[in-house]
């Protein structure tokens, strides 16, 4: 098995004491679709954040298919942040030949498949279209680049349900089979059923790390179950 996301030790504190992040030690390998779970503040974000060289961790490593973080990661991690990131001006049509030129990974007729599935007009400027549009657009993007390591953070969040419909399938067939796509979210009943793996993470540290089979099969429970027993207010 490779090992295509390799961290340890990894910690953040940001101003004050406060431990977004506190000595987490975790291996992905390839092949898997793994959703990051946990209540608001838990460090989801803080989390996709490092890994993309995003933030500074303050102790810890992070490999990415054997190489720390630098150009080669950025190579092979598509990554979908949980805020809008596209210049609002620029029409759709436009940002597909822009991440043409900016990725040598990107698929631009796979994007383009995608927009028309998805009935986006390619001609629209981005400022013009609803926030679960724009959603889907820049789910599009980052879903065709050929990547290794797909990061969704809340992909699915602004989306309707008939649409979520169609984006999960579109994450699950558009991936190789040895990459892994790593989505957080707090939609776990829309979800679970694509998933392999999920991993739990509370108060900055990881409390379960677990195929879906075994939760499964060992607790008698979905995941959507054991996340609101463990995460019981
Ligand atoms: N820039 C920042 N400065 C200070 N504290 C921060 C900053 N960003 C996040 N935090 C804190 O770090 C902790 C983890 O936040 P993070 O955004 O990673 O959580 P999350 O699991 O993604 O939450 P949510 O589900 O609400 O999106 C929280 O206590 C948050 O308040």
């Amino acid at each position: 098995m490779n090992e295509l996301l390799k961290i340890e030790g990894l910690t953040k504190r940001y101003s004050g004491n406060l431990f977004a992040l506190n000595d987490l030690h975790l291996t992905l390998n390839g092949g898997e679709i793994v959703g990051l779970l946990g209540p608001n503040g838990s460090g989801k974000t803080t989390l996709i954040k490092l890994v993309n060289d995003c933030l500074y961790p303050t102790a810890g490593t992070i490999l990415v298919n054997g190489n720390p973080l630098g150009p080669e990661s950025k190579e092979d991690i598509a990554y979908l942040p949980d805020c809008t990131f596209l210049n609002e001006s620029m029409r759709v049509n436009n940002l597909l030949n822009y991440y043409q030129d900016f990725y040598n990974n990107f698929d631009k007729d796979k994007a383009w498949n995608m927009l028309r599935d998805l009935g986006i007009n390619q001609n629209a400027r981005m400022k013009t279209l609803s926030k679960g549009t724009k959603e889907k657009v820049q789910l599009v993007l980052t879903m065709s680049r050929n990547a290794k390591l797909y990061i969704l953070d809340e992909p699915i969040g602004g989306v309707d349900p008939a649409a979520r419909d169609y984006i999960l399938r579109t994450i699950l067939s558009n991936y190789s089979e040895d990459a892994t796509v790593l989505i957080s979210t707090h939609l776990i009943a829309d979800i679970e059923n694509v998933l392999d793996r999920v991993l739990f993470l509370k108060q900055g540290q990881l409390v379960l790390n677990s195929t879906v089979d075994e939760i499964r099969s060992e607790k008698g429970k979905s995941v959507d179950a054991l996340f609101r027993e463990v995460f019981q207010c």
